[in-house]
Parts: C-alpha cells; sequence; structure tokens
C-alpha cells in the first residue's frame, strides 16, 4: 500500500501536467518533537514527496550543510527506532508519501527485516541507500519489497548505457538521476550534458525521473525539472527550515509560486 501512495501521487502529477517537488529535511533536525511541523510546513508548502534524512556519523555522500543537519540531530540524541516511532504516530496526518534516505549502517544495526517492518508500520513508502550498490541491495529490498515499500535506484552521471539498463530493469518508486559529480550541496550550474543526458533516461525509463544534487532555486529547480519528471532539492530546504523559512521553501517550488511565469509569453 504504501508504494502505491508514491505511485498515485506520480500518477496524478503526470496527468497534471506537472512535475513532483522532491524536498529533503533530515529528520531530528531541530529535534524530533518538530518533525510534524516540518513536514506538515513542506506538504503545504507545495512539496509533491517527502525525503526524510537519517542522521549518520560518517554520512560519505553529504556536503557541508546536510552534514552539518546530521551532526545536531545526532547532537538531539535522535535514533532510527526513534524517527520510526514518531513517524508512525504522526503519519496519519501527513497525506504526501514519505521517502527514507539512509546509509546502511543504520539499517544494518536494527536489521534489515525489523527495519522494513517499522517503516512499514511509519507509512514509509520508499527508501534509498546510497551507499548500497544494486549488487548488494537484495538483503535490503527483500525485506521491503515484502511490505510494499520502494527501494529507490540512482543513476550517475558515469553511469554506462548497459548500467542504466541494469538500474532500469526492476526500478521501483523513481529513479533517484544525481545531476553532479561529488556530494550534495547548492552548485552554480551544471554540465552541459546534463539535460540530454535527463531526457535519454527519462524515455528509458517505465518509472518516473527525478533529478537531484545542487539545486537550490526556483529557476533551477524549474529548468532541471523540464527535462526529466521532478527535482530533489536538500541543502536549501535544510538551511531554510533551519531558519523556519516555509515562504522561501515556497518560493523554491515552481508549481507553487504566485509568480506568473508565463505571462508574458
Ligand atoms: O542537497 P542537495 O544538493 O539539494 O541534494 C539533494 C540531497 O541532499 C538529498 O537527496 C540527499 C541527502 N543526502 C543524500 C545522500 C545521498 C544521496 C542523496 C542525498
Amino acid at each position: 500500500m504504501s508504494r502505491m501512495k508514491m505511485e498515485q501521487t506520480f500518477e496524478s502529477l503526470g496527468n497534471e501536467g506537472k512535475k513532483a517537488f522532491i524536498a529533503y529535511i533530515m529528520a531530528g533536525d531541530g529535534g524530533l518533537s518538530n518533525l510534524k511541523h516540518q513536514m506538515l510546513s513542506l506538504e503545504a508548502a507545495g512539496a509533491s514527496v517527502i525525503e526524510l534524512g537519517i542522521p549518520f556519523s560518517d554520512p560519505v555522500a553529504d556536503g557541508p550543510v546536510i552534514q552539518a543537519a546530521g551532526r545536531r540531530a545526532l547532537a538531539e540524541g535522535v535514533t532510527l527506532r526513534g524517527i520510526l516511532a514518531e513517524l508512525a504516530r504522526i503519519k496519519d496526518e501527513i497525506s504526501i508519501p514519505v521517502v527514507l534516505m539512509t546509509y546502511a549502517n543504520p539499517v544494518l544495526r536494527l536489521g534489515a527485516a525489523p527495519f522494513a517492518e517499522l517503516a512499514s508500520k511509519a507509512g514509509v513508502s520508499g527508501v534509498i541507500m546510497p551507499d548500497v550498490p544494486l549488487e548488494e541491495a537484495e538483503e535490503f529490498s527483500g525485506p521491503l519489497t515484502a511490505y510494499d515499500i520502494a527501494m529507490i535506484r540512482f543513476i550517475t552521471l558515469s553511469s554506462s548505457k548497459a548500467r542504466i539498463r541494469e538500474v532500469m530493469e526492476g526500478a521501483e518508486g523513481f529513479i533517484y538521476a544525481v545531476t553532479v559529480r561529488g556530494t550534495t550541496g547548492a552548485r552554480d550550474g551544471f554540465d552541459e550534458s546534463l539535460y540530454d543526458h535527463l531526457e535519454s533516461i527519462s524515455k528509458m525509463s517505465d518509472v518516473p525521473v527525478c533529478a537531484g544534487f545542487g539545486i537550490s532555486t526556483h529557476d533551477q529547480a524549474e529548468e532541471v525539472g523540464s527535462h526529466c519528471d521532478g527535482v530533489i532539492v536538500g541543502s536549501r530546504i535544510v538551511e531554510l527550515m533551519q531558519e523556519n523559512d516555509i515562504d522561501g521553501i515556497k518560493a523554491l517550488i515552481p508549481e507553487s509560486t504566485d509568480v506568473a511565469i508565463n505571462a508574458s509569453n
């Protein structure tokens, strides 16, 4: 059921000709008691999906902003089990799908099967594990599949055609297309070849393709989103959420702005 919720979200966005906006926050940044408020704020701002980060001491894929958010969350004493318990408590109040972003270690400490069960009770639609390659995913995706939770797969700029085909076969939920080389965090611009890359993988894919890494402005979100099915914004949202600047978050989301973008054409 959980995974279906996300599929329905993408389907209705597609029917309306809209792009998905996936908003990342670090669970426990600002205290776990703030999580509900933060998630409801993202929903009210117009996010289509929430990507909820699990803090971890060695976040190899993360840039400075998300690393710092993770340290703040760990300093709050937040754990994966605690986050899942809080999510289970508040899940009925949040209508948009939730995807967890976690490194393998916290999941292994809990056990892959108990994790899948708790994630299901927490209403989670999908899980992103950036340090688990496709070849090692079965240990996690097996139990997750049993609870109908999607294991989200990555495609990077350096993925070969053959690799892209492999990733696409059996892809669930959506494909996370990484837009830059390196770690998470704002960038001034993107590789010239990015848009062709996004369009060609979108054409090949049966599931939606969403692009993330380095998107930190409304214009970037709109531009990158026009070449695939949606965008993921992390670091910038983490910064704005820390300032409780929900209007700032709203202004990042292409469809939710009050600015009449097409008024001049
Ligand atoms: O922060 P950025 O550049 O906007 O990128 C999104 C990203 O933060 C989020 O999806 C994410 C946070 N941590 C990750 C680790 C790996 C892959 C993705 C992520």
